[in-house]
């Protein structure tokens, strides 16, 4: 069975390989596996076509011998070029099974798929650029493009583009997903991903791609402070306030609470609006998570609402504004466990500058973040990456119609009436994703993030 929810890095890919391969497995059955996996897909797209495959010198190429040896002994026209010789005693196996057309240089050649075997994870520095060049022209002058493990020119752990990449139709993960499938510059380059079992047994490697949540329903005792009570701070731009409050009701919070000093013309009747002074309306014990950032503003009293916030003791969801106001010293007194932080990329350089959380990638410096501070760091974006506890998330990706003003803003508003149900940040966050992610698709295309916020009511549906 494969393990469809582990994600590897090529070090962790390695290890688990050589536990296979001391129970016993020799690395040429794992690259038959991985090979013949992979064929079985390229025979049904092909659909009797010509194929080429590129083989690099390591055990991707050798993966692109075993592809062209078992699509060639099916009669299916096939080429291989192969500008390196085979360097490892597998891939060097495999090529002896080859009896196929071999080209030991580039040349032309056109088809109807190309298969990228030249590098997988065990990529290390960039392509050099003729080779490179090479190969995206053979990508370019061919119908079908597949990837065999990851794009060559695509680094596993991070998903840098390590060269310039050109997309693929399909990708095939070979034993686990690796995080480049998932997130990073490198995600959008891979067209649709399927994962190839070779038998790799399920470890806690620290990453998960989380899968598909389950809500409960509120319990038959419940009442609206059971479900969660939702605080969202209010500031300069009430409107964006609004949008979370949305959010946070269609998402199961039992009652949400705008704390804001005036009625707002948009606020519907069941909106309740807290108009006494912030520091009295937080000290309010029911309340199951406060959200702050959303249209706060930066200026003073942007501040002073967020120490208010800090102060409360409540669990927080901190968003947009309210993240360009942190640092070391004002979440000195805080229990990390209770914040969730929700920052897009240009806020999470901030904070990482201010934490000084280092690293060049979003998975990198959203770890690094959650290490600093302590609290749950959800850095959003195309790729997703949820980070707590030393644990991370990634998520199949959302709709690119999210890309729109406001919809950060109902993402924080789900988090926070997830968080008040009583869920861990981690939990309540992967399901909020998942929320929005549906809301998307139910309220697509090209829909207004209040639109988006209405469809979240709708999107719960989906997972109860
Ligand atoms: N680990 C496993 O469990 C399995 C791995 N398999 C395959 O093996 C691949 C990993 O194999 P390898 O570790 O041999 O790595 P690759 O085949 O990705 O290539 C690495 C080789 O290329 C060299 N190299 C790296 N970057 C280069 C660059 N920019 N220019 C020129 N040379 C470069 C390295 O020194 C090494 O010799 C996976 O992606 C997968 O396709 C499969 O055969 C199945 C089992
Ligand atoms: N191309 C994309 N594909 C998928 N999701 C996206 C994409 N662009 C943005 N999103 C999602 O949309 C939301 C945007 O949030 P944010 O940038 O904070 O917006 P705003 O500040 O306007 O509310 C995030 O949840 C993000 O993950
Ligand atoms: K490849």
């Amino acid at each position: 069975m494969a393990v469809h929810n582990q994600i590897l890095t090529a070090g962790q890919m390695r290890d688990a390989e050589r536990k296979l391969i001391a129970a016993g497995i020799s690395e040429t059955e794992l690259m038959d596996r991985a090979g013949r996996g992979v064929a079985e897909w390229i025979w049904r797209m092909a659909a009797g076509r010509s194929v080429t495959v590129l083989c690099g010198p390591g055990n991707n190429g050798g993966d692109g011998y075993v592809i062209a040896a078992t699509l060639h002994t099916r009669g299916l026209p096939v080429k291989v070029i192969a500008p390196f010789a085979p360097a490892t005693p597998p891939a060097k196996a495999a090529r002896d099974t080859y009896r196929g057309p071999l080209a030991e240089k580039f040349e032309p050649a056109s088809g109807a798929t190309f298969v990228d075997c030249l590098f997988g994870s065990g990529l290390s520095r960039p392509i050099d650029n003729v080779l490179a060049d090479a190969a995206a022209q053979l990508r370019a002058v061919h119908d079908i493009g597949v990837a065999v493990d990851l794009p060559s020119g695509i680094a596993a752990d991070m998903g840098e583009l390590l060269n310039d990449v050109a997309p693929y139709d399909a990708t095939f993960a070979l034993g686990a997903w690796k995080p480049a499938h998932w997130t990073g510059p490198g995600q959008d380059r891979m067209g649709k991903l399927r994962l190839i079992d070779i038998g790799i047994e399920p470890a806690d490697s620290g990453t998960e791609l989380v899968g598909t949540p389950i809500i409960e329903p509120p319990a038959t005792g419940a009442h609206k402070y059971s479900r969660g009570l939702v605080a969202v701070v209010a500031g300069a731009m009430p409107g964006a306030a609004l949008l979370s409050a949305q959010g946070a009701m269609g998402a199961g919070a039992g009652y949400v609470k705008l704390l804001a000093e005036h009625s707002h013309p948009a606020a519907p009747a069941d909106l309740v609006l807290d108009e006494q002074s912030l520091e009295e309306a937080l000290s309010d014990e029911r309340i199951g998570a406060v959200l702050i950032g959303p249209g706060l503003g930066r200026d003073r009293k942007a501040r002073a609402r967020l120490a208010d916030a800090l102060d409360s003791r409540h669990r927080l969801v901190i968003d947009a504004d309210a993240l360009h106001l942190l640092g070391p010293e004002t979440l000195a007194t805080i229990d990390p466990a209770c914040i969730l932080l929700t920052p897009h990329d240009g806020e999470l350089a901030a904070l990482a500058k201010a934490f000084g959380a280092k690293g060049d990638t979003r998975l990198e410096r959203a770890r690094a973040l959650s290490q600093q501070t302590g609290a749950a760091v959800l850095a959003k974006g195309c790729g997703t990456v949820l980070c707590a506890d030393g644990r991370t998330g990634l998520f199949p990706p959302g709709s690119s119609w999210l890309s729109v003003a406001g919809s950060g803003d109902v993402l924080a508003g789900i988090c926070a009436a997830r968080m008040a149900g009583g869920a861990s940040a981690y939990r309540a966050a992967s399901k909020a994703v998942y929320l929005h992610h549906e809301a998307a698709e139910l309220a697509g295309p090209s829909f207004s993030s209040s639109r988006l916020a209405a469809h979240v009511r709708r999107a719960m549906k989906q997972f109860l």
